[in-house]
């Protein structure tokens, strides 16, 4: 096959192509990935990451807050029209879907011209997929901005002093949570966005989710094994827990307010499932976590069940 005969063929595929396999569909992914570092040169790569991708995200943040995604719809119209509708200089609104169009974002039907796509009509809620947005800019670009200075100051010391974490010194508190305690919307944010995330199932009749957010992998549970007996039991910071019982879940689902930190009140659970927890922790803290849901289950019946990324030795060896 030529290459021109090649990229007609990939231009064929998208995520229907895979139907219900989700693995295939991570695969392909991964293929692509690397598809695109074999051709693309090291100034493409770095213009991609310093300009290309912060350009899109900034533009994406201005949009949404512009109500731009909200004024675009299956109608063609031009930047100006747009421009209007929103309030805002129709120059400006031009530039940025030059942008968004250049990204995939919304879709160009002519020169300066205009349609929603499914993405773009996802990012007009607020607390859709768009909170991920904002939630970068509630904690993550002073990360970006701060953390390399933070590291040349700590001699590239390895962090892991759970009390003092480098989040202390670049946003002025101690952690992520101490920080949402004291900015609900940016909690609101994390757990909005985290809501999108792939969910885990298994069949399992009792479940503590230790810091179990607003409960998402719990929900998907409950509608899995569909045994309105089964005791779910979602855990976490008391704040959160208070957003959790916004959320209409599933009656079989018991909402406790508990630190991790502290003796597991739900003794002897058949499952304690951790889904992005360790990672957030210095291995002594996570050593604690763990000591204390061992120290509440039950020897040879209980599980510690725990969902993570994890880096494997060789990038090659990433698993879809
Ligand atoms: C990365 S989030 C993961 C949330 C959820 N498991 C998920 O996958 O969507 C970490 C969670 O740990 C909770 N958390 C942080 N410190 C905690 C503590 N000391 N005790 C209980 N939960 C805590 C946070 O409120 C947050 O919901």
């Amino acid at each position: 096959m030529n290459a021109k005969d090649t990229i007609a063929g990939l231009s064929d595929i998208d995520r229907a192509s895979f139907g219900e396999n989700e693995s295939g569909r991570m695969q392909a992914l991964l293929e692509v990935r690397a598809l695109v570092e074999r051709l693309e040169k090291p100034w493409e790569t770095v213009v991609r990451m310093v300009w290309t991708q912060p350009t899109l995200l900034l533009t994406v943040k201005t949009a949404s807050e512009m109500g731009l995604f909200a004024a675009l719809s299956s109608t063609p119209q031009d930047g100006k029209q747009i421009g209007h509708s929103t309030g805002a200089d129709p120059i400006l609104a031009s530039r940025l879907l030059r942008m968004l169009a250049a990204g995939a974002i919304v879709q160009e039907v002519g020169v300066d011209t205009y349609i929603a796509c499914d993405f773009s009509r996802a990012l007009r809620d607020r607390q859709g997929i768009m909170s991920g947005i904002h939630h970068f800019w509630d904690v993550g670009v002073q990360q970006v901005e701060k953390l390399p200075a933070y590291l040349r100051r700590t001699g590239y010391k390895n962090p892991s002093d759970a009390a003092h974490p480098p989040f202390e010194s670049i946003v002025g508190t101690s952690s992520y949570w101490e920080y949402f305690n004291e900015h609900p919307e940016a909690r609101a944010n994390f757990h909005n966005f985290l809501s999108f995330r792939y969910a885990w199932v298994r069949r399992r009749p009792l479940c503590v989710d230790v810091g179990g957010g607003k409960g998402r992998d719990l929900k998907h549970l409950a509608d899995a094994i569909q045994d309105d007996k089964a005791r779910l039991v979602l855990q976490d910071l008391h704040p959160v827990i208070e957003e959790a019982k916004k959320e209409q879940l599933p009656p079989q689902i018991e909402l406790l307010a508990h630190n991790f930190f502290g003796a597991q009140p739900c003794r002897g659970a058949r499952a304690y499932f951790l889904h992005s927890i360790l990672h957030d922790w210095p291995a002594s803290e996570a050593h604690k976590i763990l000591t204390l849901l061992k120290e509440a289950g039950k020897p040879g019946y209980t599980k510690i069940l725990l969902l993570e990324a994890v880096m494997p030795d060789r990038i090659k060896d990433i698993e879809p």
